[in-house]
C-alpha cells in the first residue's frame, strides 16, 4: 500500500502531510567477514560486522594499526571480496559483481583517494585527472574540459600542464582529489588521505575533501589515524576487535 500524501486537518480540510526528509542508506555492510590466508594460517580481521552510511554523512574510521581499516575500505570499494557477508551500494550488491562489473562500478560511482597520490609521472596534472573519463570512453576533448573544471575546484587549474614531479605532495594528493571525483561519484572513499603530508598540508587537504564533500553532496568514508580531523567529520567509528564502535566527535 502506498504512504498516505494528505490527512484530514481539524476543518475537515484535506492538508498536505509534513514531508519528512528520509536520508537513504547509501553504503551498508551486513554481517561482513573479511580473513585472510597467510603463511602462518588464517587471519580474521572481522566476522559479522555491520556499518550503515546515509547520504550525505561524513564518517571516520579509525583505529590501531593492522586492525583492517584498509582492508575494509577496500571491500567497500568492491577492490577485494568478503569472506561472507555482503556490501550493498544504493541497490547493489558488491559481491553479485563480475570483474567488470566492479570495475564499471568502481568508475562510475566511487570515487576512491589513497594515502599515495599514485598520479601517472609522464602525464600532466590536467591529463592525470581526465583518465577515469576516458577509461570510460569520453572523448579527449571533452575528459580535457572536466579536468579543467575539477583542477580549478582543487585551486590548481594553473598548474594544469604540470607533471607530478613538478608539484609538492599536497598538490599532488588535491591532483589525486580531482581525478576521484571528475567523474561526479555518489560515495568518496579516502583511505589516509592526508596520511603522508604535513601538519598544515595536511589540514589544506582535509579542509578541501570537507569542502568538497559539502558542496558536492557527496557521501565519505575516510580511514584516518588523525583524531582532529576524524573529530570533525559527522561520526567517528573505531574499528577494534573486529568491530566498529562509535566515538563522540567534537
Ligand atoms: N592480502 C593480504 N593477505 C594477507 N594479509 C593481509 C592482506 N592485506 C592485509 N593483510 C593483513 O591484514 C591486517 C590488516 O591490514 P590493513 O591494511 O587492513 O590494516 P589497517 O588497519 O589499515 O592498518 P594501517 O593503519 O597500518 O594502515 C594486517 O595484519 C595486514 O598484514
Amino acid at each position: 500500500m502506498s504512504e498516505p500524501r494528505a490527512q484530514f486537518g481539524d476543518g475537515g480540510r484535506l492538508e498536505p502531510l509534513p514531508i519528512v526528509v528520509e536520508h537513504a542508506a547509501v553504503l551498508r555492510a551486513v554481517g561482513l567477514t573479511k580473513t585472510y590466508a597467510t603463511g602462518r594460517g588464517e587471519l580474521e580481521l572481522f566476522r559479522g560486522l555491520d556499518l550503515t552510511v546515509r547520504q550525505g554523512e561524513m564518517v571516520a574510521i579509525v583505529g590501531e594499526s593492522g586492525t583492517g581499516k584498509s582492508s575494509l575500505l577496500h571491500l567497500l570499494a568492491a577492490l577485494d571480496t568478503p569472506t561472507a557477508g555482503d556490501v550493498w551500494c544504493g541497490q547493489n550488491r558488491l559481491s553479485s559483481f563480475t570483474k567488470r562489473q566492479a570495475s564499471e562500478f568502481r568508475n562510475r560511482d566511487i570515487g576512491y583517494v589513497w594515502q599515495f597520490h599514485y598520479l601517472l609521472p609522464e602525464f600532466t596534472a590536467q591529463e592525470n585527472v581526465a583518465m577515469p573519463l576516458l577509461a570510460r570512453g569520453m572523448g579527449r576533448v571533452a575528459a580535457m574540459e572536466q579536468a579543467m573544471v575539477w583542477l580549478g575546484e582543487v585551486g590548481l587549474a594553473d598548474r594544469f600542464d604540470h607533471r607530478s614531479g613538478e608539484l609538492s605532495g599536497g598538490e599532488q594528493q588535491r591532483v589525486s582529489l580531482a581525478r576521484a571525483l571528475v567523474t561526479q561519484p555518489k560515495l568518496l572513499l579516502a583511505d589516509e588521505p592526508t596520511g603522508d603530508l604535513d601538519g598544515r598540508t595536511a589540514d589544506v587537504v582535509f579542509g578541501l575533501i570537507q569542502r568538497l564533500h559539502t558542496a558536492h553532496g557527496l557521501t565519505s568514508v575516510l580511514v584516518t589515524h588523525n583524531l582532529e580531523f576524524a573529530g570533525r567529520c559527522d561520526r567517528m567509528l573505531r574499528l577494534r576487535d573486529g568491530k566498529l564502535a562509535e566515538e563522540p566527535v567534537l
